[in-house]
């Protein structure tokens, strides 16, 4: 445009009017509106906030730079930061408000509540891999789903499943063989095993038939939580329209991939089951193997020094109804998700595929976690691994026989080591909730304001001095009936608690106990790293950023294959 025409243009205003120009005389007024409505409308959540302790951080960003650097970095910062205010701590991301609380009294107000069951805007990463199963719904679908999930996890279940997870573990034993003598990192074999034993137990398919997939399913996982993980920490990746121009995007869609052809192959196989009849797991278990061979004295029983299933025997939940009441017949799972899906109305085909993918993942990362931790504090601390394996020579003696349901309920000091375990390094070492309305807490005047992210700090919850002395020490006595009896319930929660506590916490203790006192009795265990050097990476799961490294030495023999 020249110069003359411009001038032209300015002396007559009708020419002004264009639209572009109407266009922005709208915008600046409307987006000015809009702030000071989007202002208006924080003014009570921001003044709520302003009374509780935290860093102010810098003007825009908050103190989203405190999230810059490795995740084992951000990981160390935040905990070391954490000591520096109170119980209950806000620290603004960009206009994001984060409350944390660590009081096990405020912790029980939110984990207790049927009202703030909303998960955090950050499990909307999961979604194009889990849809909307469990983990993440919200609402009527949630309550709906969960009653039908829950019960496919009671006791009379997974002690149907006792024989596949010692089939499992020794599979593990002998696959672990080419490891002995070397350092190598654990996590892999228990990744691995978790996914297989998932597929055999809950989804009820022989691993038989799934080839490769579990190993591949269980490294795809692996990375999908890298790059969730990123997206949580990394505020520039969280927009979808950034994030989908990044080749992280590209790789997700690999790796989602190769995650949702397993699940479909896995729903395929058992639909073509139910329709030819065929109920229950097809995995095969070789007679010497069957527990019922050894288990003459079928117990009932559900809680073994104050502890039922990693919790306080205190805390009840849905997953402990009718534990100890007849024999009930209920169904795995997937076969009852088939059922369920016959008429169509409680659960369609796309929901199952999304509860099969939660029920995978949040099964798998978790327990491969847990057993490694386990594993790694076995090699650490020589004798505490002496008293564990003493209590199993004492229940098996020389024999080979599987590990029975009355067997699991002897190993109670492995579950003290087990506990303390996921008490130090608790798999899931965050939860988070939006929270809908104000909630006042009980440690202190505060009110947590609607629309805050709360944030439950596990880790730092399992690690305070108040409730337990000395608490980066490794002490399986703190699971002594005697110290935990006074303890707050909410002051140990590896599995959350209330109405979204994990359903699946009865199926991992009992999985793990089978599977890690398996290997104990065929390994000794050792570790080339102190406790101190881990380099703790507190992810989506808590892991070891510098590996989960250990020795191995056969003990008495290897069991045959
Ligand atoms: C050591 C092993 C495990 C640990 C430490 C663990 C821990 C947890 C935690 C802390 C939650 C709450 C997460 C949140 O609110 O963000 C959770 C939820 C869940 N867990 Fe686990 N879990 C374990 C094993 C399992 C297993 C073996 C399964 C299934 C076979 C499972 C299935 C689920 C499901 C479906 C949920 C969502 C429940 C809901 O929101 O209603 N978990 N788990």
């Amino acid at each position: 445009m020249s110069a003359a025409t411009a001038s032209v243009d300015l002396e007559n205003p009708t020419t002004l009017l264009t639209p572009k120009n109407i266009f922005y005389f709208l915008l600046i007024p409307a987006l000015v509106l809009w702030y000071a409505y989007w202002k208006i409308s924080r003014r009570h959540m921001v003044e709520l906030a302003s009374k509780i302790p935290g860093p102010e951080g810098l003007p825009l960003l908050g103190s989203a730079l405190e999230f810059v650097g490795t995740s084992a970095d951000i990981f160390k910062r935040m905990y070391a930061k954490s000591f520096e205010y109170g119980n209950t701590v806000k620290v603004w991301i960009g206009p994001k408000l984060l409350i944390f609380l660590v009081d096990p009294r405020d912790v029980e107000i939110i984990l207790s509540s049927h009202v703030h069951i909303d998960k955090a805007s950050e499990y909307r990463f999961f979604q194009p891999w889990l849809g909307d199963g469990l983990l993440i719904s919200t609402g009527q679908k949630w309550r709906a789903h969960r009653k039908l999930i829950a019960p496919t996890f009671h006791l009379n279940v997974l002690k149907s499943f006792i024989d596949l997870f010692n089939a499992n573990s020794r599979e593990v034993v002998q696959k672990l063989k080419k490891e002995v003598g070397k350092e190598f990192d654990c996590h892999d074999y228990m990744s691995e095993a978790t996914v297989e034993i998932l597929l055999e137990t809950a989804m009820g398919v022989s691993k038989k038939t799934q080839d490769q997939s579990g190993y591949d399913y269980a490294m795809a996982v692996m990375k999908m939580c890298d790059i969730l993980h990123l997206r949580h920490t990394k505020v520039w990746l969280r927009p979808d329209f950034i994030f989908n121009l990044t080749n992280y995007a590209k790789k997700q869609e690999g790796l989602i991939g190769i995650i949702h052809s397993l699940t479909r192959k896995v729903i395929k196989r058992k639909r073509a089951d139910f329709e030819k009849g065929i109920r229950g797991s097809t995995a095969e278990v070789p007679e010497e193997l069957k527990t019922k061979n050894f288990d003459k004295n079928v117990s009932s029983k559900t809680v073994v020094e104050g502890l039922s299933y990693g919790q306080a025997a205190g805390l009840k939940d849905d997953l402990d109804v009718d534990d100890d009441v007849g024999e009930k017949k209920r169904m795995a799972f997937l076969d009852l998700m088939i059922e369920a899906s016959q008429n169509g109305v409680v659960i369609n085909d796309e929901e199952i595929k999304e509860q099969v993918d939660t029920i995978m993942f949040e099964g798998h990362d978790t327990t491969a976690a847990g057993s490694s931790f386990f594993l790694s504090m076995m090699g650490v601390h020589q004798d505490i691994q002496d008293k564990v394996v003493q209590e199993i020579d004492e229940i098996f003696g020389d024999s080979d026989r599987p590990a029975t349901f009355a067997d699991t309920l002897e190993m109670k000091y492995l579950e003290r080591c087990l506990m303390e375990t996921l008490r130090m390094y608790p798999p899931v070492p965050i939860i988070a909730r939006q929270l809908r309305q104000d909630v006042k807490l009980a440690s202190g005047d505060y009110t947590l304001p609607a629309g805050a992210t709360i944030v439950i700090g596990t880790f730092k919850i399992h690690r305070q001095e108040d409730v337990y002395p000395n608490p980066d020490k490794f002490d399986p006595d703190n699971f002594l009936p005697e110290r935990s009896a006074n303890r707050h319930y909410y002051s140990f929660i590896p599995f959350s608690a209330g109405p979204r506590s994990c359903v699946g916490r009865k199926y991992a203790m009992l999985k793990l106990k089978i599977l890690l006192s398996t290997i104990l009795r065929n390994y000794r265990i050792y570790s080339t790293v102190e406790e101190k050097d881990f380099q703790l990476q507190g992810d989506i799961i808590l892991k070891r950023a510098d590996g989960f490294r250990i020795k191995l030495e056969p003990r008495k023999r290897v069991l045959k294959a």
